[in-house]
């Protein structure tokens, strides 16, 4: 365990004997370096508080780097004994262009906590001369009034930040550091006691930052909390400003978005981020039923279970409503009435794309990326998509507890969680993401017991996953990863104890729940039939009206809208995608699976109507058994079925009672009448 005390997934550099004096030697960053032995216990405890400080000042490393270095290896012992380490853990600085025999400088205080020392490492970057200055650090002095004030009304090809604040605060230096790697914007500091430049600039409280925009106007930046995070977050998030470099390492070479695509031509969809589309959810489940699943041209076993544990929490879960959540059921039903334990993907894929023509079972087959849009083809869309609809599933389930009653999911501790990892273990086409994630859900998972805890888990297990790629190929530079939500979006979720960031937990729960909330979602852009919940009317949902989806919750498995909803999907532009249903039904592969004959359309006996009741109808088409699923065909639930029966055998009750009571009226007759013959 010592030995992988730091492992590369760190956001820190390993050393060893060989690395060490060609990396902190003439090198154009400093280094702060950590001497530590595996074998010691207070290193060991310390790892932790390195790695956050690493993480913490992972954008500065073109400026000053963050190492260790096992002096307990064997290997490593030489080099130890060379550069004197005599306690573990010791800190050595390292200057940039330092001559081969630099041994560094120790650090001795007692404060190792990360404040301390990240304003050492500021410090120690300020000590450098303007001979040895690392070549990638932008200055960390003040600027005066006589050099800022003429930049006022000028335009330029970037935004000019200037942090104003006391001479005592880091604020103004760690954000400049922050902003290293980022294009578009050029980060200052002046300080608190130029009068000159507040008196101009009306600045009266600190620190605050003032932004001279491109155009050459220029205000005052609103930061809800005058904290470094605050500052970083907001100048990163300003449109144009890009990151700049592109380490290889952290992520894994963007082959998650390079199975997606959005043609370059296509045009671009504007959207605001603070809202979930439904159009990213129903291309995550098109890409994920009708490309990802058709890699496996059979289903059995492990798969076979994950698929249908999946389309379970989505049947259940999903909140669009509508035709989608119909499509899920039909194919839950169709999953659970199966006696195979092995089916062809062809059979999944003919119920996905309708074959049948079943009345309100539609699922766009198109991708239509709209939050999860990337900047070019290969970025971004489908891995985004499907975050956002395990984060939307994992809040549904919160909101709507008994929703996975009566299902084999209804007794784990965190189903969706649980379902996830075994899609993502099973399915998800990038392996090293899949990797990760199951070292992750095995590391942790066993420890969440609520819902609430799953949507925090997963909400941590993203952002740890941000951390890693920020700055790795996968990241699309108009959307740079960083921790979410941003203080932009969730202002209360920020906060900064000991000089470090630390999430509000009970506001980010409440943030999530309204994000990923049924209230939330927005039908702009999506193209299947919707009965959305009913949503808190957010700002623009032109869309919606047009499209004439109904807004009552679900009702039952039949998903054909609640109260204000209706039973037939209204005709949406979706629908009217359809093809009409055509006379005859050609014989699919659903019916293959199930060993049905086929042929004939609903009249026909064995086609999707045909039913052969319960024991003998395996397919989608296969008969009354689980819930009447043919009769879905005629746009019936199993409610309006029962009603049906009920309505019959009250008719036949009616009619017998009718039957009796002129039977008995006749006989009367006829022995009163005494007419026997009549
Ligand atoms: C389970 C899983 C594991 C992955 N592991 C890897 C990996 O190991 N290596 C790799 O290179 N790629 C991995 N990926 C892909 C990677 O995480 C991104 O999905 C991809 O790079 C696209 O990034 P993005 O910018 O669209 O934002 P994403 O990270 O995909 O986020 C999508 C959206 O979710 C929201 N969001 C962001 N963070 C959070 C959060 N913490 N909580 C809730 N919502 C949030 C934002 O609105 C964001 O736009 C993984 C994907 C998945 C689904």
């Amino acid at each position: 365990a010592g030995a992988r005390l730091y492992t590369e997934e760190d956001p820190l550099v390993i050393l060893s004997s060989s690395s060490l004096k060609p990396t902190v030697s003439n090198s154009s960053s400093a280094w702060l370096v950590q001497f530590y032995s595996s074998w010691c216990g207070h290193c060991i405890q310390y790892s932790s508080t390195w790695k956050a400080l690493a993480q913490d000042v992972k954008d500065w490393d073109q400026a000053i780097g963050v190492a260790v270095l096992d002096c307990a290896q064997e290997e490593n012992f030489d080099v130890c004994k060379e550069y004197g380490i005599h306690f573990y853990p010791t800190f050595r600085y390292f200057r940039a262009h330092g001559r081969p025999d630099d041994q560094g400088t120790t650090y001795r205080g007692a404060d190792r906590e990360i404040q301390t020392v990240r304003q050492l490492m500021v410090n120690f970057l300020q000590n450098h001369t303007k001979l040895d200055w690392p070549d990638l650090c932008p200055p960390l002095e003040p600027y005066s009034s006589a050099e800022l004030l003429p930049l006022l009304g000028q335009r330029s090809d970037h935004y000019t930040a200037v942090i104003i604040e006391e001479p005592d605060s880091y604020v103004g230096r760690e954000v400049i550091l922050d902003l290293l790697q980022y294009s578009g914007v050029v980060v200052r500091r002046a300080l608190a006691a130029d009068r000159p430049l507040l008196d101009t600039l009306g600045v009266t409280a600190f620190p605050s930052a003032y932004l001279l925009l491109p155009n050459g106007t220029h205000t005052q930046l609103a930061v809800q909390k005058r904290l470094r995070f605050f500052f970083s977050s907001l100048l990163r998030l300003l449109p144009g400003v890009q990151r700049r470099a592109r380490r290889g390492g952290g992520g894994d070479g963007g082959h998650t978005g390079a199975l997606t695509g959005r043609p370059s031509s296509e045009a671009w969809r504007d959207f605001d981020s603070s809202q979930v589309y439904l159009a990213d959810l129903e291309s995550a489940l098109h890409y994920l039923l009708r490309v990802e699943l058709a890699t496996h041209s059979t289903l059995e076993g492990e798969e076979l279970k994950t698929f249908k544990d999946f389309v379970t929490i989505v049947a259940k879960l999903y909140p669009g409503g509508g035709s989608v959540v119909k499509l899920m059921d039909t194919l839950l039903e169709w999953l659970l009435s199966l006696p195979l334990d092995r089916i062809p993907y062809q059979a999944v894929l003919d119920l996905v794309d309708n074959k049948m023509r079943i009345s309100g079972v539609f699922l766009g087959a198109e991708l239509r990326w709209v939050g999860c849009q990337g900047s070019r083809v290969g970025l971004r869309g489908y891995p985004c998509s499907l975050w956002t609809l395990f984060h939307v599933l994992t809040v549904q389930h919160d909101a709507m507890p008994n929703a996975l009653e009566n299902t084999a999911l209804e007794d784990e501790a965190a189903p969706v969680l649980q379902v996830m990892r075994r899609y993502i273990r099973t399915f998800f086409g990038c392996e090293q993401c899949g990797r990760h994630f199951e070292q992750a859900a095995a590391d942790s998972l066993h420890r969440v017991q609520s819902r609430e805890q799953q949507i925090v888990w997963l909400w941590n297990q993203h952002n740890m996953v941000n951390n890693r790629l920020a700055g790795s190929l996968s990241e699309d530079p108009l959307f740079p990863k960083a921790p979410w939500p941003s203080p932009a979006l969730c202002a209360s979720c920020h906060e900064e104890k000991d000089g470090v960031h630390v999430w509000n937990q009970e506001n980010v729960l409440s943030f999530l729940r309204k994000h990923y909330g049924a209230g939330n979602l927005s039908p702009k852009y999506s193209v299947t039939p919707q009965h959305l919940p009913a949503p808190p009317a957010p700002p623009s949902r032109p869309q919606e009206d047009r499209l004439g989806g109904g807004r009552g919750g679900r009702a039952g498995a039949g998903g054909g809208g609640g109260a204000g909803g209706e039973k037939q999907p209204e005709k949406t532009r979706g629908a009217e995608e359809q093809p009409a249903a055509p006379q005859q039904v050609e014989r699919t592969a659903v019916q293959e699976a199930a060993g049905l004959s086929g042929g004939a359309g609903p009249a026909g006996g064995a086609g999707p109507a045909g039913g052969a009741g319960p024991a003998g109808g395996a397919g989608p088409a296969g008969g009354a058994g689980r819930g009447g699923v043919w009769a879905l065909a005629l746009g019936f639930n199993s409610v309006d079925m029962s009603l049906c029966v009920l309505l019959y055998v009250c008719s036949c009750l009616f009619l017998m009672l009718l039957f009796f009571f002129f039977r008995v009226r006749s006989r009367r007759w006829k022995l009163r009448h005494n007419r026997p013959f009549v």
